[in-house]
């Protein structure tokens, strides 16, 4: 081995390290993760938290906010399905999770579909999100703030043509920025990272975006300090659990159940030899 070779090897060994740190913490803590989120997703979020070892729960009342949020270890707000009688709740959870202390995760799903949810957006990324995850096109029209970009919860957007808009979003919000795609990229505003696990037949499963944003909140509940970190480890680790789904799946449908199978069975000698993080 050369010395950018081991420098490599040494980089793989120190993220797999974490990221296997950060998953065992899930494990044996099992933190309580608020979600809000749409329709769609809620299924297949909390089966993937489920799996990842953590304790999901779909609650999105306004009258049982109070009482809920500032009580769980990490909060997903998911805009997927908006509409004007959900907003409140969001803004309401927002405030008392960053009020406790606690870490939340915005996914900005379809940002620039209409004024409306760029506008609900715009409003939940000025409520300090610990993290925004999203597609390439999501972030690009987030960042922008326009509606120019993006009309469906699918990306036209390589993940990587979405780093500088990434990064400005970062500097603007305070939040880190993850955008999900054949690359994984996650920047705080100047160190920018790329986890290039997973396979492409992921976007052909409603809501993986959605419960791989639920899974950052899990890893962020058990490591909030190193946010940058927890999230390149999340993405990665949902990613090898999609690698190790397909050597078995058949298709998206089957491809659904081995990834939640995977992960709930992921273990330290897998994610060591699949994990791929490195800066960009
Ligand atoms: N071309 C690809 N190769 C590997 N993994 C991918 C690819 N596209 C998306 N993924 C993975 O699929 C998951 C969902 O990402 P994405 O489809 O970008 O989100 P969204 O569903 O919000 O549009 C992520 O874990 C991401 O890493
Ligand atoms: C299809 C659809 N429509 C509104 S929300 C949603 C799910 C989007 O999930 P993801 O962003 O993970 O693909
Ligand atoms: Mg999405």
């Amino acid at each position: 081995m050369n010395s950018k070779q081991n420098e490599d090897e040494e980089q793989r060994r120190q993220w797999g390290a974490r990221a296997w740190a950060i998953l065992a913490a899930v494990r044996t803590r099992s933190p309580l993760i608020q979600c809000i989120t749409n329709f769609v997703s809620m299924d297949l979020m909390a089966n993937t938290l489920l799996s990842a070892g953590a304790s999901p729960a779909m609650l999105h009342s306004v009258e049982e906010l109070p009482d809920f949020t500032p009580n769980a270890d990490a909060l997903c707000i998911n805009v997927g399905t908006l509409s004007p009688a959900w907003l409140p709740a969001m803004k309401v959870a927002a405030e008392l999770a960053v009020k406790a202390g606690k870490p939340w995760v915005l996914d900005p799903v379809a940002a620039g579909a209409s004024k409306f949810r760029m506008i609900a957006c715009l409003e939940l990324t000025n409520l300090k999100p610990t993290v925004i995850r999203g597609n390439g096109s999501e972030i690009i029209a987030l960042s922008k703030a326009s509606t120019e970009y993006s009309m469906g919860v699918d990306s036209c957007h390589e993940s990587v043509d979405a780093v500088e808009a990434a990064k400005s979003l970062a500097q603007s919000s305070g939040a880190v920025v993850a955008v999900s795609g054949a690359v994984d990229i996650v920047t705080d505003g100047k160190q920018v990272i790329g986890a290039r696990n997973g396979v492409a037949m992921m976007q052909k499963i409603t809501a993986t975006g959605c419960s791989v944003t639920a899974l950052i909140a899990a890893f962020l509940a058990v490591d909030q300090l190193h946010a940058l970190e927890a999230t390149a480890s999340a993405l990665s680790i949902f990613g090898i659990a999609g690698e190790m789904g397909m050597d078995v799946a058949k298709g998206p449908a089957s491809l659904r159940t081995h990834l939640i199978d995977s992960l709930y069975g992921l273990d330290e000698a897998a994610l060591n030899s699949r994990i791929r993080i490195s800066s960009l």
